[in-house]
């Protein structure tokens, strides 16, 4: 049989298509917009009919819609959501009881997807429609799908023309031969992350970090409006052939890309290329991935390998987080025990930055957060808020920053560190850092410089 035919003979309405889940399953819906749309729905009306179709297990990640099975009014009794990464839907889900989060270093998933994880007995997943050579293009998400796909007992492909095709190699894409059902979707629009307009401090803090990037840079740039805020003025520099290896790829490249800063000319991989494992944006972003050659798609254990992200000279990594304690331990996913994204991949790309010939990674934050009632907390506290996850070490950090300075904390002793990170601090709390550093030995006013 051809591949058409083959196609044709494996096409299914999604409701045939969802039939085949049972109780107990575990189903994997794909990363962030690659989640099924009317697989997703048909499956939530199968499950209103059949009360009895329970304790099911759904994966997927970064959700920019809310799942439907989750929306059922008894979700939590006979679902669980189990996110690799959680956007704003999927923290309100874990506060409902019906999602959780499962730790990861994102290079690492897709040898959690080969040797650990026990069960994917469904993967469903929105791709690009056939090409002339059989395949289905992963299009926004290669991620961990190949592995994932490898494991799964029966694979569903929900068709969306809307999709992109993004250029990669054998890991972004699968072949009609190892799918188990196409459902050609409605051709709902992909999901979208709007773009952020930056603060007045998330811009403060950008125009510290871009004097220290080099012409030629390597550029990662991570999740939240801060990368973004250094991605638009980066547009808007003298600097020259910038070039882009990154996990998740946004908006800011497609600015960066008509300011004619993007050339990759000095990558030492994939050279000329920009290279990515997720992107999430809007259609403009997803207009420029369609097809591009110079933009290519490659699984995470490739892209956020520290050993390929060094490979490059001049990485600069930049990436957020919500609290640094005085000894410079980084906390990015938990405000306390409240669950709210993950660790994503920037272990991966601190510590890769930092081993690349003049690379450099920023962690950067507002000083303070602003609480429902307006009140100011320092993100800069003595110790991190008990129940709070550490993302980054602190042997791990290199430059902090915030809208009142910049800080390199390698090489720096514990005191050093702690009167670094307080130099950087709103002033409102500089003295109760101070007091609090004394108190815990780690700083003394006569070493001050
Ligand atoms: C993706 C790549 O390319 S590489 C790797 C990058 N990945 C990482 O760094 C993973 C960890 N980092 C992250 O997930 C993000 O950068 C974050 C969460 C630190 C910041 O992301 P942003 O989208 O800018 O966060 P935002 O300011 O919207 O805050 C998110 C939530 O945390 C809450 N929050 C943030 N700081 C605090 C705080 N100090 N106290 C209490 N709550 C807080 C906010 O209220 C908000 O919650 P809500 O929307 O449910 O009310
Ligand atoms: C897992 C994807 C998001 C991130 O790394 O922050």
């Amino acid at each position: 049989m051809n591949d058409i035919e083959l196609y044709l003979k494996k096409r299914r309405t999604a409701r045939e298509a969802v039939s085949c889940v049972k109780s107990g399953d575990w189903i994997d819906y794909g990363f962030c917009s690659q989640m099924p749309y009317d697989l997703d729905l048909a499956l939530a009306e199968r499950m209103r009919e059949e009360p009895e179709l329970t304790d099911l297990n759904f994966r997927g990640a970064v959700a920019l819609r809310q799942p439907a099975v989750t929306a059922l009014p008894d979700a939590a009794e006979r679902i669980t959501w189990n996110s690799w990464h959680c956007s704003a839907i999927e923290r309100r889900l874990m506060e409902q009881g019906v999602a959780y989060y499962a730790p990861i270093r994102f290079s690492e998933m897709p040898r959690y997807y080969r040797e650990n994880i026990q069960r994917v007995d469904v993967a469903m997943i929105q791709v690009s429609p056939m090409d002339n050579h059989g395949f289905f293009s992963f299009s926004l998400n290669t991620t961990y799908l190949a592995a994932m796909l490898e494991r799964a007992k029966v694979i569903i492909v929900e068709v969306n023309p809307r999709m992109p095709v993004a250029f990669g190699g054998l890991g972004t894409a699968i072949h009609i031969s190892r799918v188990d059902m196409v459902v050609e979707g409605e051709g709902h629009e992909i999901d979208q992350l709007p773009g952020l307009v930056p603060t007045e401090v998330d811009v403060a803090v950008a125009r510290q970090i871009v004097p220290l990037i080099p012409d030629g840079a390597c550029l990662q740039l991570g999740i939240g409006g801060m990368p973004n805020a250094v991605g638009g003025l980066l547009a808007h520099s003298d600097l020259k052939d910038l070039g882009i290896h990154t996990e998740m790829l946004t908006d800011c490249v497609v600015d960066l890309d008509e300011a004619g800063k993007l050339t990759g000319r000095n990558k030492n991989l994939d050279r000329g290329s920009a290279v990515f494992t997720f992107a999430a944006g809007t259609r403009r972003l997803y207009d420029f991935i369609h097809r591009n050659p110079t933009v290519l798609v490659a699984p995470v254990d490739y892209v956020n390998d520290i050993d390929v992200i060094s490979t490059h000279d001049n990485v600069i990594s930049i990436n957020n987080t919500m609290e640094v304690d005085l000894f410079g331990q980084v906390s990015a996913e938990t405000m306390g025990t409240r669950h709210i994204s993950g660790a994503g991949g920037q272990q991966d790309f601190v510590l890769g930055a930092y081993r690349s010939k003049g690379g450099k990674s920023f962690i950067c934050c507002s000083s303070v957060y602003l609480d429902k009632q307006g009140r100011a907390h320092s993100r800069l506290v003595p110790t991190i808020t008990p129940g709070s996850i550490i993302t980054s070490t602190r042997t791990n950090i290199h430059y902090l920053v915030t809208e009142y300075g910049m800080v390199n904390l390698k090489g720096l002793s514990a005191w050093q560190r702690a009167e670094g990170i307080i130099s950087v601090a709103h002033p409102d709390f500089r003295e109760e850092l101070i007091a609090a550093a004394e108190k815990m030995h780690i700083w003394k006013r006569s070493n001050r410089r």
